[in-house]
C-alpha cells in the first residue's frame, strides 16, 4: 500500500458521502450451524437480507489464526516485495486497484484460484520468505471453510425442501475438483487523515466500493475492525457489528438464480477505518466453469415463471469480469434483459 502524502490524501476516488454514518445493524441473523432450527433461520435470512453470521462452525481456531498470522507478515514486506506478485491478472496481489475497469478502493489484496485449472504462475512469487508455511495455511484455511461452506448449502437445501434434487445440489458445484472457486485477503490500511476530513465533510472512505458476489456463496471472516456494510431492502446501508470468532455468510448471483429470486445477493462494501487496520479473509464458492445455472425446477411452483434464462458459469464469470465492480450483473441472466444498468446510492 502506498504510504499517504498529504496532498494525495483522501483523493477524490475513494470518499463517498454516507447519509448515516452511524447506522449500525444489531439484528443479523445468527444461524447456530449446530442447531437443529439452523436450516430454517438461515433461509429466512437469505430470503429477507442476503447474509447471516455462523457460530458453532468448526473451523478451529488454530487455522484462522495461523493463516491471519501468514498474511499479516506477507502485508508486512516492503512495497517492492509485495509488487513483485502483481499486476493482479486476476489471481496476485492487487493495492488500490480492484479488477481492471477502473475500480479504486482504499485496500490492498491477495487474490487466489482454487481452481486446478487456473495455475497462477505468480504463486511462488506470492508467498514471501517461507513459501511452502504461508500455502500450506491457505491450503488448510481452505479446506476448513470449505467444509462449513458444504455444510451450510446442505442445510439451505434442507430448509428449501430441495427432495427431487438432492440436499447436495449447491454443495457437489463446490465440492467437485473443477470448482471455479476463489480466495481473497483483504487488508484496508487505517487511514488517519480521514477523522479530520470526514468529520469535516461528512464523507467516508471506500475501502471496498458496492458490489455483488458474481459467485453461488460467500463465507467471510475478519478481525475486529468494523467496515462491512450492507445494503438492507429499504435501500439504506447499515454496518455490520465485526466478530473476529464467527463468519459472515452471503448470497452470491449464482444462488439467487438458482432460487429464482427467492434469496437476495446482498449488495455489500467496506468503508475504511481511521486508525484501525481491518484483515478479512473471503472464500467464494463458485462451481466449475461448464457448470450450467438457472432456476431450479423444483423450487418454480406450477404457476412461477422462470425469471432467469440459463447461462454457464464460464459466460457469467467472462461478463462479470468486463463490468464495473457496481454494475448490477445480474441482469445478463435476467429473461426481460435490461442490460448495464448501475447501482448507487451515493
Ligand atoms: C471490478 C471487478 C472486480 C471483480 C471483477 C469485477 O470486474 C467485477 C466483480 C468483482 C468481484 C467482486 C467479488 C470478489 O471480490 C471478486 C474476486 C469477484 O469474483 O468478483 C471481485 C473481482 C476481482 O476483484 O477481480
Ligand atoms: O473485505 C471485506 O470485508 C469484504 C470484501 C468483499 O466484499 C469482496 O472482496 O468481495
Ligand atoms: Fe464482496
Amino acid at each position: 500500500m502506498v504510504v499517504l502524502s498529504n496532498q494525495s490524501a483522501l483523493n477524490e476516488l475513494f470518499l463517498v458521502k454516507t447519509c448515516n454514518p452511524s447506522t449500525i445493524f444489531t439484528e443479523v441473523p445468527v444461524v447456530d450451524l449446530t442447531h437443529p432450527d439452523a436450516k430454517t433461520i438461515m433461509v429466512k435470512a437469505c430470503e429477507e437480507l442476503g447474509l447471516f453470521k455462523v457460530v458453532n462452525h468448526g473451523v478451529p481456531l488454530e487455522v484462522i489464526t495461523r493463516l491471519e498470522n501468514e498474511a499479516l507478515k506477507f502485508f508486512k514486506q516492503s512495497q517492492s516485495q509485495k509488487d513483485k506478485a502483481s499486476p493482479p491478472d486476476p489471481y496476485g496481489y492487487g493495492s488500490k486497484k480492484i479488477g481492471t475497469n477502473g475500480d479504486m478502493g482504499w485496500v490492498e489484496y491477495l487474490l487466489l484460484s482454487t481452481n486446478p485449472d487456473i495455475v497462477s504462475l505468480k504463486t511462488h512469487q506470492l508467498f514471501h520468505q517461507n513459501p511452502q508455511v504461508f500455502r500450506w495455511c491457505v491450503e488448510e484455511y481452505i479446506g476448513e471453510v470449505k467444509k462449513m461452506c458444504c455444510e451450510v448449502l446442505e442445510k439451505m437445501a434442507d430448509g428449501l425442501g430441495m427432495i427431487a434434487e438432492g440436499r447436495n445440489v449447491f454443495s457437489r458445484m463446490i465440492r467437485e475438483e473443477r470448482s471455479d472457486s476463489c480466495f481473497r485477503v483483504n487488508r484496508y490500511p487505517p487511514c488517519p487523515e480521514l477523522k479530520e476530513e470526514g468529520a469535516l465533510s461528512g464523507r467516508n472512505l471506500i475501502g471496498f466500493g458496492e458490489h455483488t458476489d458474481p459467485q453461488i456463496i460467500s463465507v467471510l471472516r475478519s478481525n475486529n475492525t468494523s467496515g462491512l456494510q450492507i445494503c438492507l431492502p429499504d435501500g439504506t446501508w447499515a454496518s455490520i457489528p465485526p466478530d473476529h470468532s464467527s463468519f459472515f455468510v452471503n448470497v452470491g448471483d449464482l444462488l439467487q438464480v438458482m432460487t429464482n429470486g427467492r434469496f437476495k445477493s446482498v449488495k455489500h462494501r467496506v468503508l475504511a477505518n481511521s486508525s484501525m487496520s481491518r484483515l478479512s479473509m473471503i472464500y467464494f464458492g463458485g462451481p466449475p466453469l461448464n457448470e450450467k445455472i438457472a432456476p431450479l425446477p423444483s423450487l418454480l411452483s406450477r404457476e412461477e415463471e422462470s425469471l432467469y434464462r440459463e447461462l454457464t458459469w464460464r459466460e457469467y464469470k467472462n461478463a462479470a469480469y468486463k463490468s464495473r465492480l457496481s454494475d448490477n450483473r445480474i441482469t445478463l441472466f435476467q429473461k426481460s434483459a435490461d442490460h448495464g444498468h448501475k447501482s448507487s446510492d451515493t
